[in-house]
């Protein structure tokens, strides 16, 4: 894991286009996903909480009822790596099949 390049930046980025990139503590990235209320937020949090303790890389997340604040960004490379990446387009995933429809 190294921490990604300028040059490996727009490519990184062009990933996850929801998420605006920070220049604060060597690179981040940051979104706000808002559900239609608190346990659906936090039923997502569950999941996004399953996903990062798997893959050893853990969010930093804020929570009021149904609004989740998150900044990505890799602390033991002081700046943004893939593992950011990875772990936002698997909150993109678990965000948009959330909450399951109700079957018809
Ligand atoms: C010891 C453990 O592997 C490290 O602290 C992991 C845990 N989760 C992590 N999460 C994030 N966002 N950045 C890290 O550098 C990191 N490192």
């Amino acid at each position: 894991m190294h921490k990604l390049t300028s040059a490996e930046l727009p490519a990184a980025l062009a990933q996850v286009p929801h998420w605006r990139y920070q220049d604060e503590r060597g690179g981040l990235i940051a979104r706000q996903f808002v559900f239609h209320d608190f346990v659906q937020a936090m039923g997502f949090m569950t999941q996004v909480a399953l996903v990062a303790e798997r893959s050893n890389h853990h969010p930093e997340w804020f929570n009021v009822y149904n609004r989740v604040e998150v900044v990505l960004t890799t602390h033991d490379v002081q700046g943004l790596s893939q593992r950011d990446i990875d772990l936002a387009q698997a909150m993109e995933r678990i965000a948009a099949a959330w909450p399951p429809q109700e079957p018809a």
